[in-house]
């Protein structure tokens, strides 16, 4: 497990406007065509309530043509976020990296497609909000498991600690997996339909 951020994988500090009665921050702003997008559109905000520390969430991904980017954020508690190298054409192919979130910060971590990603929670109600870039799609969803030996990921809590859902508990080895190609085009929805022709 690693602490340096693999190749695509970027932590945004977020901009807080502090006054007497708290912060406002701007979580993202769509990017006009010709200015330097940076970031994909995303089209579907999720948010998850994690009730209790040592809760594992992951490691997830969604295959194309339904491969997902994510902007995460941590709206109240932390996480250790853990994100793992899917790209098997990159020297990081299987690696995992932890980052430290904390609703503290204001920072946002960016999560390209070809990764999975997961995290635990740190402290007790800890909500996270993440925006993805292509819509849920249950068949197209993958996942590694969040003890797999060969991800030596220094969880912070003992496995016999560790809480998981029952369909994270049956998830596959990475050397289990077939491989995946990223490089698949993952189509945009469309906000409206195509208007027809007069
Ligand atoms: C991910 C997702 C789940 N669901 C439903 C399916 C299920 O009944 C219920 C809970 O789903 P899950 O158990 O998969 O939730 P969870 O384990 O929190 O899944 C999330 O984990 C983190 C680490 C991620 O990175 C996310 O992309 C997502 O995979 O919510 C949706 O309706 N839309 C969605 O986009």
């Amino acid at each position: 497990m690693t602490t340096t951020l693999p190749d695509g994988v970027e932590l945004i500090d977020g901009r807080r406007f502090a006054d007497s009665r708290g912060w406002f921050m701007e979580l993202h702003r769509c990017q006009p065509a010709d200015e330097k997008p940076g970031l994909p559109d995303f089209c579907q905000d999720n948010v998850s309530l994690t009730t209790q520390p040592a809760v594992v969430r992951g490691l997830h991904f969604q295959r194309p043509p339904h491969a997902q980017a994510k902007l995460v954020t941590v709206l109240a508690g932390a996480i250790l976020d853990i994100v793992v190298d899917l790209r098997r054409d990159r020297p990081g192919f299987g690696r995992a990296t932890a980052i430290h979130l904390a609703a503290s910060s204001g920072q946002h971590l960016f999560v390209p497609v070809g990764f999975a990603h997961g995290f635990c929670a740190l402290q007790p109600e800890t909500l996270v909000h993440y925006k993805v870039s292509a819509p849920y799609a249950p068949a197209s969803e993958g996942g590694i498991a969040w003890d797999d030996p060969d991800l030596g990921i220094d969880w912070p809590f003992t496995a016999a600690e560790i809480l998981v859902s029952e369909k994270d508990a049956l998830l596959p080895r990475l050397r289990d997996l077939a491989p995946i190609d990223w490089r698949l085009p993952t189509p945009l929805p469309t906000a409206r339909p195509a208007r027809r022709r007069a």
